[in-house]
């Protein structure tokens, strides 16, 4: 495995009085498909988002490249590291008064500063060729479906391309073959780009299908972490608990 791109090294961040993030440690490789499970509210997202410089830290810090991101880091900075990273949002966040094109163009212009008309065309023509949508350019995204919109959104995050791809629930509300697809594109451009890919997911079969290693979060904390292999052979209770659906890993017994 090469070297991380990420690193999270006791991070913590709280909203008020509540710690989201309990000094968690983290780190993600070029080429990995790293999948975040754990119950709602645990935390998945916060940590996504640190890692996209959407949210900022209150303890530890992030080394994201040759750089570090502190608590002191400022805005301005922050939007320096988010032009390095592809995300996908839930629900892919799309710009609806853009055509799908002008969608995958965005980040061409507004993370490279690249005005030039006939690369922005090639670059778009290739990542729809990429997703398997060749057909729907000029297409608005209330005009796809929801598989197509992610597919949409997938382009666009990676149309730049980023070193770290970042997807929150890429398969949610999505029905099963749809969801299938759309993991079997993950990695095959994961693989294709050579990208650091962090997934946070409830899906469990997805996130099997998918990742070289799980990390299982609970109230703010990673409880467990490992390869799939590892996952399946797993005795502790803890792993167990949330596999069975339980609502929080550390709470509960199995009903
Ligand atoms: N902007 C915010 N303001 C206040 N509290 C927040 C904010 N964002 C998240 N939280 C709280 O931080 C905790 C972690 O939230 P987070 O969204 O990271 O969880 P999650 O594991 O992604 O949940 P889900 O699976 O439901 O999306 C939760 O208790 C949540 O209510």
């Amino acid at each position: 495995m090469s070297p991380p791109v990420v690193t999270l090294e006791e991070v913590s961040v709280f909203f008020g009085s509540k710690e989201a993030l309990k000094s968690i440690n983290l780190s993600l490789s070029m080429g990995e498909v790293k999948c975040i499970l754990g119950p709602s509210g645990c935390g998945k997202t916060t940590t996504l988002r640190v890692i996209a410089g959407l949210q900022k830290i209150q303890k530890g810090r992030m080394k994201l490249f040759d750089s570090y991101v502190t608590p002191e880091t400022e805005e301005k900075d922050l939007a320096d590291f988010r032009k390095r990273l592809g995300v996908v949002f839930q629900g892919g966040a799309l710009f609806d008064s853009l055509t799908v094109g002008q969608n995958i163009a965005f980040p061409l212009k507004y993370c490279r500063g690249i005005e030039d008309r006939a690369f922005i065309e090639k670059k778009v023509k290739e990542m729809l060729d990429h997703v398997e949508l060749e057909d729907v350019r000029e297409l608005y995204p209330s005009e796809l479906s929801g598989g197509m919109r992610k597919r949409v959104a997938i382009a666009r995050a990676l149309v730049h391309e980023p070193e770290v791809l970042l997807l929150d629930e890429p398969t949610t509300g999505l029905d099963p073959l749809t969801a299938r697809h759309i993991d079997a594109l993950i990695v095959t451009l994961c693989r294709r780009f050579q990208v650091a890919v962090l997934v946070v997911t409830h899906d469990m079969v997805s996130a099997l299908g998918i990742a070289d290693r799980l990390v299982l979060m609970d109230d703010g904390r990673v409880v467990w972490r490992g390869t799939c292999d590892e996952w399946n052979k797993m005795d502790d209770p803890a792993v167990k608990r949330f596999a069975a659906g339980l609502i929080s890993v550390r709470g509960g017994d199995l009903p």
